[in-house]
C-alpha cells in the first residue's frame, strides 16, 4: 500500500494532509511516513526469515535520528562508513554489537571509536587499512572483528557513480589478492577475522549480479576453510533497488530466496546493508511554486527547493516523480522544474509533462527519502529544509526548517556560520 495517497484532490501522507503540514511547518519540507519504512523493514527481514541474518541498514541514505530508531526498534543493526555515522547510531540506539563499519578511508579517530564502542566488524577495503586497523587495536589492547570486503568484478548494471563491484573502482580488495589479505589477517595481532563482505553498487534492478558475486566469494570461503580460516559472517551489502519511474526492481522476498538459495549450504550468518530499498520510496519532498517563466518553446517553473536540497538529478540525471499536493491546475504542460541555485545543473526536473504549476502552487518530489537530505547542503548559503515524520494521522517536526528569519533575530546563528 502506498501511503503518499490522494485524498480528493488533496496528497496525504498516511493521514496527514501535506498542505497542513507545510501551512504549520513551511517549504520545503522532506516528509517520512513511519508506516512505510516500517513495512520495508519487515519485508525485508521476512524475506530472509529463512536464515540467521542481521539487517544492518545503511546509515548514509537517511541519517536522521528519527528514521534510524524506527529501524532500530525494529531490531535493525547499521552499516556506517564515519565516525558521525556511529555517533549517529549510537544516539539512536543502535546496538554495537549491530554495527559494520565500511569506507575506504576510515581515519585514526573514526578507528579508535569503533574499537571503543566495540562494534561487529570492520569491513577492510584495502591492505594498508587491515594492517592500520591492527596496529591501533593493538595499542588500545582491543581486538577488531574485522571482513574483508572483497570486490568481485562484476557489473551491477547500474549508474557508473554508484557501480562498486567492479575491479576498476576504489572499493574493496580485488579478489585475487583477498586470499593473501586472509592469510596475512589472521596473523596480524589485534585481529579477529570472522567475515567477508561485499557490495556491488547502489539502485540495482536484477539479482543476478548479487548471485554472481556470491558465488565468486564462495569459492574464496572453500579455499579459506581449506586453510583453517573458517569465516562466521557473510555481508552481502546493500543496493537492492526502488522503482523511481518504470524499473522493475525484484521484490525483497524474490532477492532473498534467491540470495538463501545460494548461500543456505555455507551455515554462515548473513548481514545485509540495504539503504535505499528502505527508506527511498518512504519519503517525499514538498517545494513550492515561487514563479514561473516560459521562453519560446521552453518553460521554466521555479520552485524554493533546489539541487542543494536535493541533488540527485542534478548528480545522476535521476528521476522523480512529481505530483501536485493540490490537485487544481489548468492541466499539463512541458517544463524545467529548477531551483533557485546559480548553476543550470540546479534542477530537479528537465523537459517533463507535469502539472501545470502556477505561484503558490505546492510540488511533491516522490521517492525522495533515500539520498535525498542526507546528501543535501547550505550551498548558496540557504538553510537547510525541516523533516517530518508523520505517523497515522499525526505528525512530528523531527527536524526544524533553519530559516533566515532566524539569523536576522539573532537565533541559530552559530551552527550556521
Ligand atoms: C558499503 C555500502 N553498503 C550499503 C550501501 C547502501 O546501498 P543502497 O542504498 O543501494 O542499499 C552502500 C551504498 O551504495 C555502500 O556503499
Ligand atoms: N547517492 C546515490 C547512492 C549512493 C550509494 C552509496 N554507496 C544516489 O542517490 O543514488
Amino acid at each position: 500500500m502506498n501511503h503518499f495517497q490522494y485524498k480528493g484532490n488533496e496528497l496525504f501522507a498516511e493521514d496527514v494532509s501535506l498542505k497542513e503540514i507545510v501551512a504549520r511547518v513551511g517549504s520545503p519540507v522532506y516528509v517520512y511516513s513511519h508506516a512505510t519504512l516500517t513495512r520495508h523493514f519487515k519485508a525485508f527481514d521476512e524475506a530472509f526469515a529463512g536464515a540467521p541474518h542481521t539487517i544492518c541498514y545503511s546509515v548514509k541514505a537517511n541519517s536522521t535520528q528519527s528514521v534510524l530508531k524506527t529501524f532500530i526498534n525494529l531490531g535493525g543493526g547499521v552499516d556506517i562508513v564515519s565516525g558521525g555515522e556511529l555517533y549517529r547510531a549510537l544516539k539512536a540506539g543502535a546496538d554495537p554489537k549491530k554495527v559494520v563499519y565500511s569506507g575506504v578511508g576510515k581515519k585514526d579517530d573514526e578507528i579508535e571509536y569503533a574499537l571503543n564502542t566495540g562494534i561487529l566488524m570492520f569491513n577492510v577495503e584495502s591492505e594498508q587499512e587491515l594492517t592500520r586497523i591492527s596496529e591501533i587495536a593493538s595499542r588500545m589492547g582491543k581486538t577488531a572483528g574485522i571482513a574483508i570486503r572483497v570486490n568481485p568484478d562484476v557489473d551491477p548494471g547500474t549508474h557508473p557513480y554508484i557501480t562498486t563491484g567492479l575491479k576498476n573502482a576504489k572499493f574493496g580488495i580485488t579478489i585475487d589478492r583477498a586470499m593473501e589479505e586472509y592469510v596475512r589477517a589472521k596473523s596480524l595481532p589485534g585481529i579477529d577475522v570472522i567475515g567477508i563482505d561485499m557490495h556491488i553498487g547502489s539502485q540495482l534492478t536484477k539479482v543476478n549480479p548479487f548471485v554472481d558475486s556470491i558465488e565468486k566469494l564462495k569459492v574464496m570461503i572453500g579455499k579459506l576453510r581449506s586453510q583453517g580460516i573458517d569465516l562466521q559472517y557473510f555481508d552481502c551489502g546493500g543496493g537492492l533497488g526502488i522503482q523511481y519511474n518504470a524499473e522493475e526492481p525484484p521484490l525483497p522476498a524474490d532477492y532473498g530466496k534467491e540470495i538463501v538459495a545460494a548461500t543456505k549450504d555455507l551455515g554462515m550468518h548473513l548481514v545485509f546493508e540495504p539503504g535505499r530499498n528502505l527508506v527511498g520510496n518512504a519519503g517525499i519532498l514538498v517545494a513550492k511554486t515561487l514563479y514561473t517563466k516560459a521562453r519560446d518553446e521552453k518553460n521554466f517553473i521555479m520552485i524554493d527547493a533546489g539541487m542543494n536540497d536535493l541533488a540527485r538529478p542534478a548528480l545522476y540525471d535521476s528521476y522523480h516523480g512529481v505530483q501536485a499536493v493540490t490537485r487544481d491546475q489548468d492541466g499539463m504542460i512541458v517544463a524545467d522544474i529548477v531551483g533557485p541555485i546559480c548553476e543550470s545543473g540546479d534542477f530537479l526536473v528537465k523537459g517533463r509533462e507535469v502539472p501545470m504549476f502556477k505561484q503558490g502552487d505546492l510540488v511533491a518530489f516522490l521517492s525522495a527519502g533515500a539520498y535525498g537530505f542526507a546528501m543535501s547542503s547550505s550551498y548558496n548559503s540557504r538553510p537547510r529544509v525541516a523533516e517530518v515524520m508523520v505517523k497515522g494521522d499525526k505528525f512530528e517536526v523531527v527536524r526544524e526548517r533553519e530559516t533566515v528569519e532566524d539569523l536576522i533575530k539573532g537565533e541559530k546563528v552559530a551552527s550556521f556560520l
